[in-house]
């Protein structure tokens, strides 16, 4: 994972934005059920510790607080699907949180000690924000509101006996638990992008899978339209066994890599590239009609044939072809049928004697 993939999400592809929003929705919905159960169910504690002028007071702030974040569980379910939505939902959450660590401080202005609870209120929740897989630049945000929101607090309630001393030690915590959060949201962040990539990238070519390219594919499909056609380019190794079988699988899995790169050096990065089988490769061109398409199949079928593969074991080479099918598609395609059509334009370029290209409409 690269540094600035920790930094910020417009770093991050599309498909795991979304995956991660996903996540970061089903936190959220449990943190939200378990604030609060937590902040009502706390009104024991407060009618066992508290006197009963700010146990009145404070059980009812208690049920308000926990009736306002109630909505936030079925605003989780839109939150998934995008960003915006997240944002919403995370900063409501903050606002309702800080407000009743406001009301329930200020309810204690009478000189009377404040019960460790709600002094420890704001950390705990910086440390409760810690299992949302933000990147590094939310995470110093939501921080940076959280600290802000204290202070003003803490100085509005406090300003009169507030010590410089006072004021430092209280920055010096939020800071520390601030860190923290940053530090384990980054660490479930990572862990959530190394399963990703785990998940979606075929280890020997580090080209996408199959799964992550039919969902790239549905949303090219879902996003053309009738004059934006996208074609699909499916490519099979001419005779592979027989590489694997006279040179061995090493040689194969080497000539394997070679065409995976050569594909991507011919199609470059508006192309959409996958492994899709041992040794079959699925190239998909957004915005390209057929005949542009089926041209580039053409010039990536002569970059192979005249690149062969040179065995890292010995001093020799491997000559490779490939063949292709070509299929046209808009936003009325079904993928499946789309798929099943470039497949048959494969097998008619593999019959008319292989190391070819055949499109079909
Ligand atoms: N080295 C290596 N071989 C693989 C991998 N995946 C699949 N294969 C091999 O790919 C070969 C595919 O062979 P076939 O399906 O018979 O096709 P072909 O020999 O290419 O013949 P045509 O497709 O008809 O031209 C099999 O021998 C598989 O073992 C892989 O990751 N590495």
């Amino acid at each position: 994972m690269e540094l600035k993939e920790y930094w910020s999400d417009s770093y991050h592809s599309r498909d795991f934005k979304l995956t991660r929003i996903g996540f970061v929705a089903i936190r959220f919905r449990w943190l939200v059920a378990l604030l609060i159960i937590g902040i009502a169910g706390w009104i024991a504690v407060d009618w066992w510790v508290l006197d009963p002028e700010h146990f009145r007071l404070l059980w009812k702030v208690r049920l308000i607080t926990g009736v306002m974040l109630t909505p936030l569980l079925p605003l989780s379910y839109l939150c998934k699907l995008n960003r915006r939505w997240m944002i919403l939902s995370i900063y409501s959450l903050l606002g309702i949180l800080l407000a009743f660590n406001l009301v329930s401080l200020w309810s204690f202005r009478d000189g009377v000690a404040i019960p460790v609870g709600y002094i420890a209120f704001p950390y705990f929740l910086l440390a409760l924000l810690g299992v949302l897989p933000l990147p590094i630049k939310s995470g110093l945000r939501v921080a940076a509101v959280i600290t802000l929101a204290v202070l003003a607090t803490d100085y509005w309630l406090d300003s009169r006996s507030l010590t410089n001393g006072d004021l430092v030690d209280r920055i010096w915590l939020l800071l520390a638990f601030s860190l923290a959060m940053i530090w384990v949201q980054a660490g479930q962040l990572r862990m959530l992008l190394d399963l990703y990539r785990e998940s979606t990238r075929d280890p020997l070519t580090r080209l996408m899978n199959r799964r992550l390219f039919v969902r790239q594919l549905e949303q090219v499909r879902h996003h053309s339209s009738p004059d934006r056609p996208y074609t699909l380019i499916l490519l099979d190794l001419d005779r592979f066994k027989r590489i694997n079988d006279d040179q061995g699988h090493l040689m194969g899995d080497e000539v394997l890599v070679s065409v995976a790169n050569t594909i991507m050096d011919i199609f470059g990065p508006e192309a959409i590239v996958a492994r899709y089988g041992g040794e079959e490769f699925i190239v998909l061109l957004p915005d390209t009609p057929l005949e542009q398409g089926a041209r580039q199949a053409e010039t990536l079928r002569l970059a192979v044939e005249s690149q062969p593969v040179e065995n890292p074991l010995e001093d020799s080479e491997v000559s490779v072809t490939v063949s292709a099918g070509v299929v046209e598609g808009n936003q009325d395609s079904i993928i499946q049928e789309l798929l099943r059509q470039a497949d048959e334009a494969l097998y008619g370029a593999k019959s008319r004697g292989r190391n070819c290209v055949m499109a079909q409409r």
